[in-house]
């Protein structure tokens, strides 16, 4: 049987995955940021957008969440199954905001700053004098706006709630599972500008697309209560800068917390700038690993599919009969009748068969009772749309 799995497989590390995850890869998977012509990746924000692929790379797990740094497209054209971690280090985001909500509220900050460079020798006397530059509003009795709703957005909703704050939430492509999870005393809106209308404090928990790029821009910036506090630790993108400064200028916004600091918001005023902590916690760093290496291990060892954002998610377990071959293939009629004709002319029995799409792709599993050879890769492979075949 041409069995091309089940060897020793190469995967390349970018970034810091956790040993917590790596040490699940059984010892036929070699894991290091120096392998050559890897069979899969595993990164986290390390951008791949001019990364060569090479022929073999199967599969490029996400240890996190966001996976903008991922071209997802080319990946599919490859037959390169794309997976993240969903809800791995939403708790590590979700603490992360809430500190970032108390700094933009409360100038603890500025204030150490001044206890730093204190030159004189009547601190105690002193700080009483200084500290009224410092004070700021508790967050408790004011509104919360929460855009996006998912793993991150709902716990921090809940935790928004637990704080005494009003909460409103935002998201027109809620999941059930997260709406099932979310605190009904959040008051979810179908308008952004409704949150924008009403909030103290908006924080942002959306994926960065070209649909969401500069979401928070003068549209809603000129609607937004005046005072507003905004924290972003999604994405820089979401946010417009050069807006955003206008309205902080023309004080509406008070200040800006984001995780992402690029150039244009080490100019800004009023702005905190944190490098990217959102998930630099050990316990985020260790879920996300675990999650996307256990991902890693059942594609390339049964060609199963779980939390992919490009490929359906597509479970056969474990193959009870003689093989099973995979196919990535474009999601167009006729596919499924095709590939099982190539069988069919070479009279290998079907013992089990899953056919999953999503959007544009889709992935077929079939299992099956005879032996197979190089030559019905070819075959398949010749099938227009189909971008990979795989033997277990
Ligand atoms: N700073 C950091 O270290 C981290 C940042 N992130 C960022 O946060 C984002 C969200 O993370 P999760 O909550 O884990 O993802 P998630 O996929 O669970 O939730 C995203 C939510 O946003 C909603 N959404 C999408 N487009 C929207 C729109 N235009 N308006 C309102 N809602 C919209 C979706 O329906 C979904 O419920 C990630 O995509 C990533 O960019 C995530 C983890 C760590
Ligand atoms: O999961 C995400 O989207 C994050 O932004 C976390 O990124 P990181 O894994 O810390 O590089």
């Amino acid at each position: 049987m041409a069995k091309d799995e089940r060897r020793v497989y190469k995967i390349k590390t970018m970034n810091n995955i956790s040993k917590e995850g790596l040490k699940l890869l059984p010892a036929n998977f070699i894991a290091s940021p120096d392998v050559e012509d890897p069979d899969a990746i595993l990164v986290r924000s390390a951008d791949l957008h001019d990364f060569e692929f090479g022929p073999n790379v199967r599969f490029v797990g996400r240890a996190g969440a966001g996976v903008n740094n991922i071209p997802i497209d080319r990946c599919s054209e490859k037959g390169i199954v794309v997976t993240k971690a969903p809800g791995a280090n939403a708790n590590g985001v979700k603490e992360l905001v809430l500190l970032a909500l108390l700094l933009s509220s409360r100038d603890v900050l500025g204030g150490i700053d001044w206890v730093r460079n204190y030159k004189g020798d009547a601190i105690g006397k002193d700080v009483e004098a200084a500290k009224k530059r410092f004070a700021g509003p508790e967050l408790m009795g004011k509104t919360l706006g929460v855009v996006g709703l998912g793993a991150t957005g709902r716990r921090v909703a809940k935790m928004g709630i637990d704080m005494g704050m009003n909460v409103m939430g935002f998201d027109p492509f809620l999941s059930i599972g997260n709406a099932l999870n979310l605190d009904t005393r959040v008051n979810v809106v179908e308008d952004p500008k409704a949150l924008f209308n009403k909030a103290d404090y908006i924080t942002l928990h959306i994926p960065y697309t070209a649909d969401t790029k500069n979401f928070v821009g003068a549209e809603l910036l000129s609607i937004a209560k005046p005072g507003l506090r905004l924290i972003n630790i999604a994405r820089g993108g979401l946010v417009d800068v050069k807006a955003l400064k206008k309205f902080m200028d023309a004080g509406v916004v008070v200040n800006y917390v984001v995780d992402f600091p690029d150039p244009e918001t080490m100019r800004l005023p009023h702005t905190i700038n944190i490098p990217h902590l959102g998930a630099s916690t050990p316990e985020s760093e260790e879920n996300s690993a675990i999650m996307v290496v256990r991902q890693l291990v059942d594609y390339l060892d049964h060609g199963n599919i779980r939390h992919s954002v490009n490929f359906p998610d597509s479970n056969m377990g474990i193959c009870n009969s003689m093989g099973r071959l995979t196919v990535n293939h474009r999601n167009i009629p006729n596919m499924l009748g095709q590939i099982t004709k190539v069988l069919a002319d070479e009279e290998i029995n079907i013992a089990n068969l899953l056919n999953r799409h999503r959007v544009d792709w889709a992935y077929t599993m079939i299992d099956i009772d005879s032996p197979v050879h190089e030559g019905l890769r070819e075959k398949i492979l010749n099938i227009d749309g189909v971008v990979r075949v795989r033997f277990f």
